[in-house]
């Protein structure tokens, strides 16, 4: 199994979620995050003041998938997520060792 972690623009979250539904995702953790890639951040104005904002928002999806599945749900998020403008975002694929499902005890890949 492993962790798909997304970092993406925050305004393309419904199409990720439906995207990965698609793929047959049954659940994922969704976070408001700030941080900066080569974009870094930008200036903008505040009651007349000029600020440079260092974080810009961004919206973490986590979700954990069968290894044979992580190709097709990674393909799936570049498709949806990619508006070709800088700060578009990052994936991660991380290895996860165990999932349980509190309700049942139900283990790993039945437990996702
Ligand atoms: N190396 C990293 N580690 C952890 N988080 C990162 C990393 N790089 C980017 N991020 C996260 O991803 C978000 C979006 O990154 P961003 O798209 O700006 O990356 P980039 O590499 O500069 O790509 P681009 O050239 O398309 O802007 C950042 O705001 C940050 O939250």
């Amino acid at each position: 199994m492993k962790m798909i972690t997304a970092v993406i623009k925050p305004f393309k979250l419904e199409e990720v979620r439906e995207a990965l539904a698609e793929c047959g995702v049954n659940g994922l953790t969704v976070t408001e995050v700030k941080g900066f890639g080569r974009q870094k951040g930008h200036t903008e104005l505040y009651r007349g003041a000029e600020y440079v904002v260092d974080f810009l928002p961004k919206v973490k999806v986590e979700v954990v998938v069968r290894t044979e599945d992580v190709d097709r749900c990674v393909d799936a998020i570049v498709n949806v997520a990619r508006t070709g403008k800088i700060g578009d975002g990052k994936i991660f694929v991380t290895p996860v060792e165990r999932v349980v499902r509190i309700r049942t005890g139900e283990l790993d890949d039945t437990a996702i």
